[in-house]
């Protein structure tokens, strides 16, 4: 559905040029979530802009839902731009115009009679669930109901491809977690291909299939979200994945414990698919000779399955201590033995 070859974009300022995407290449299959992460400065925005022709490549191929973004141009680009929409951080709603005026808008543009325009207008307003707020302007809603309506303003014409520009970075946790939910939705009744920039794991966890990291205009790390999430290779992927399992607090209480007990072992276990479901403390209680104090334990599902992650003090003998940890390792459990930060 999209693919990226050998592609830069070098802008040219008054302080020399800036390599802002440097030679990426990527595919994002049809009906997938791909989640693009990274900080700010790191190229996202020119990545995702690419790929709607908003910005034109300086090297290599676009090529988005069988169109070649950097050749085609006029009416064919307008085209080709029909079937990749996009929604903002900032919604970018019309101010004056209510709901239902907003989600028309782009089917005006097409040139859509009026009664059809009215009937995909219903159907898109039950679609984002925004019934009884037809008539409402963007100034008289919530955040998060502001996105639905620019979500469903981006479906109007049936689009291919769905760019979500940090879609969700201006909304509260709960209402970020309404629109991904709305966003998964669609994915699956329309078989929508979704492409999302963001700088939140959370939002990578919760909906996309693959994901890829992005520093300094270069894509450092790719896979899918649930091996990722189990095998971070680089030093920012893992800050990243760290955001999602362990929290401030958690390290906090991993340097208490580790002045607090020398003797023992502080680890961080990590379980994926299956392994989740295993009685793997109970066991190891009851095999070894060993305290186990539980410091913090969490269960996330991501679009490919679930994935864990609990920390543990390991206390008693040396020896019975590397025994359990051996055991544990056996157990296709993922085993970090904690040092301090
Ligand atoms: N139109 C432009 N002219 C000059 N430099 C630009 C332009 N757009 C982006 N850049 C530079 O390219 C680099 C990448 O910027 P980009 O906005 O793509 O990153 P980003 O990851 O999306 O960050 P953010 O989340 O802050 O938007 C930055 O150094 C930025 O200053």
């Amino acid at each position: 559905m999209i693919s990226l070859k050998s592609v830069s974009k070098v802008f040219k300022t008054r302080n020399g040029p800036v390599k802002a995407v440097d030679d990426i290449d990527l595919t994002i299959n049809e009906g997938e979530i791909y989640g693009i992460i990274g900080y700010s400065g790191a190229g996202k925005s020119t990545l995702i802009r690419m790929l709607n022709g908003l910005e034109t490549p300086t090297d290599g191929v676009v090529d988005v839902a069988g169109k070649n973004l950097g050749k085609v141009k006029g009416s064919e680009l307008r085209k080709a731009r029909q079937e990749i929409s996009m929604i903002f951080q900032h919604f970018n709603l019309l101010w004056s115009r209510t709901v239902k005026e907003n989600i028309a808008f782009p089917l005006e543009i097409a040139g859509v009679g009026r009664a059809e325009r009215n009937r995909r207008v219903e159907e898109l307003i039950k679609l984002v669930g925004l019934e009884g707020r037809e008539d409402s302007y963007p100034s008289q809603l919530s955040g998060g109901q502001k996105q639905r309506v620019g979500i469903a303003r981006a479906l109007a014409n049936n689009p291919k491809v769905l760019l979500c520009d940090e879609a969700t970075s201006a909304l509260d946790p709960q209402t970020t977690d309404s629109i991904l939910e709305l966003l998964v939705d669609i994915n699956k009744r329309l078989s929508l291909t979704i492409v999302l920039i963001t700088h939140e794991m959370h939002v990578i966890r919760k909906i996309c299939h693959r994901v890829a990291v992005m520093e300094n205009g270069k894509i450092v790390e790719q896979g899918e979200v649930l091996h990722v999430f189990r095998k971070p290779e680089q030093p920012i992927t893992k800050r990243f994945v760290k955001q999602v399992t362990e929290t401030e607090e958690t390290q906090e209480t991993i340097e208490h414990l580790l002045t607090e007990f020398p003797r023992g072992k502080v680890i961080q276990m990590t379980f994926v698919g299956t392994s989740v479901e295993q009685p793997l403390i109970s066991n190891l209680i009851r095999k070894f000779d060993i305290n186990i104090n539980i410091l913090q334990g969490k269960i996330s599902q991501t679009q490919n399955g679930a994935y864990g992650s609990l920390f543990v003090h390991l206390d008693g003998e040396q020896a019975e201590i590397d025994r359990a940890v051996a055991y544990i390792k056996e157990q296709q459990v993922e085993l970090e033995v904690m040092t301090r930060a």
